[in-house]
C-alpha cells in the first residue's frame, strides 16, 4: 500500500458571497471568511468566479489576491475573459470547470475530449504564467487520460454524484461512485497527475474520500458555510479538518 502524504483542505468561500449578494452591499464579506478559514486550518482558499457573477465578484478576487497568506485556487470556465483575469492575477492554482448558465450548481465534470486541442492551447499560457492547472472532471478513465494529454498537472474529481447518492439513500449507487473515485484517483496518480476532489462533501461523506492515499487536496464549501451558521466558521472547519485527518490516519493502518 502507498504511504498517504499530507491531505490539504481548500475552503471554498463562494456561498458567503451568495448570502451577501442576496441583499447587495458588503456583508457577509467572503474575504473575511477566507481569513477566518486560514486561522481555522485551511491550507488554501477556493473561489469560483462564475461568468454570471452570481456569487464571487471580480473585486472579491482582487481582494483575495491581496489578503491571503495561503494559496488561492481560482475556479473558472475556459473562456477568454476568465483566462485574461487569471493571467492578470497569476493565482497559485487555476481549476478549469464546466459552466452552464442555467444550472443551480456545477453539475458534472468537464468533457475534455469534446475540445481537447482548444483546452491544451488554453491552459498553456496559464501554466507559463506559473499557475498550477487543474481540470475538474468526473471519475472517468477517458477524462483522466485526456487531462494528462492536454498537459494539466492536477485533476479534481467531482464528488457530487457520490454525495447525492449518499444523501438520497441510494447505497449501491453511493458505493459504486466511491469505487470509481478510488479507482480514478489511483489511475490519475499512476499517470503522474496530482489528485484533488470536491463538491458536495459533508461530515458524513468526507472520510472515505479522505482515506484514498492518492488524494492530496479536498475542496469543500457549501456544507461548511451552512454549518457555520449554527456553530461558527472556525469550529465548522476545525471539525472537517479533524475528520479528514482521522480518516487519513485510519487508512495508514
Ligand atoms: C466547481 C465547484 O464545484 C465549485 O465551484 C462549487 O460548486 C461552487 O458552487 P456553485 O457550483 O454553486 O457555483
Ligand atoms: N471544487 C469543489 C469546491 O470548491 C467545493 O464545492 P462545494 O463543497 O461548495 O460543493
Amino acid at each position: 500500500m502507498m504511504d498517504s502524504p499530507e491531505l490539504r483542505l481548500g475552503v471554498n468561500i463562494d456561498h458567503v458571497a451568495t448570502v451577501r449578494n442576496a441583499r447587495g452591499g458588503d456583508t457577509p464579506d467572503p474575504v473575511r471568511a477566507a481569513r477566518l478559514a486560514e486561522e481555522a486550518g485551511a491550507d488554501g482558499i477556493t473561489a469560483h468566479l462564475r461568468e454570471d457573477r452570481r456569487h464571487i465578484s471580480d473585486a472579491d478576487i482582487d481582494r483575495l489576491m491581496e489578503a491571503l497568506s495561503v494559496p488561492l485556487n481560482f475556479e473558472m470556465a475556459a473562456t477568454d475573459e476568465m483566462q485574461a483575469i487569471a493571467l492578470r492575477h497569476k493565482p497559485h492554482a487555476v481549476c478549469i470547470v464546466p459552466e452552464k448558465r442555467e444550472e443551480r450548481t456545477t453539475e458534472g465534470g468537464l468533457d475534455i475530449m469534446r475540445e481537447e486541442d482548444r483546452l491544451a492551447r488554453f491552459i498553456t499560457p496559464l501554466r507559463e504564467a506559473g499557475s498550477r492547472v487543474s481540470i475538474f472532471i468526473a471519475a472517468d478513465a477517458a477524462q483522466v487520460e485526456a487531462a494528462q494529454r492536454i498537459g494539466a498537472e492536477v485533476i479534481e474529481l467531482h464528488t457530487g454524484a457520490y454525495c447525492d447518492a449518499h444523501a438520497e439513500g441510494r447505497i449501491e449507487d453511493r458505493d459504486a461512485e466511491l469505487r470509481s473515485l478510488r479507482d480514478m484517483s489511483a489511475h490519475a496518480h499512476s499517470l503522474g497527475l496530482e489528485v484533488h476532489a470536491g463538491h458536495g462533501l459533508t461530515y458524513d461523506t468526507v472520510a472515505p474520500v479522505a482515506a484514498f492515499p492518492e488524494v492530496r487536496e479536498l475542496n469543500i464549501g457549501h456544507f461548511l458555510i451552512g454549518e457555520a451558521i449554527f456553530r461558527g466558521l472556525e469550529p465548522a472547519i476545525a471539525e472537517m479538518r479533524a475528520r479528514m485527518d482521522a480518516a487519513r490516519r485510519g487508512s495508514q493502518g
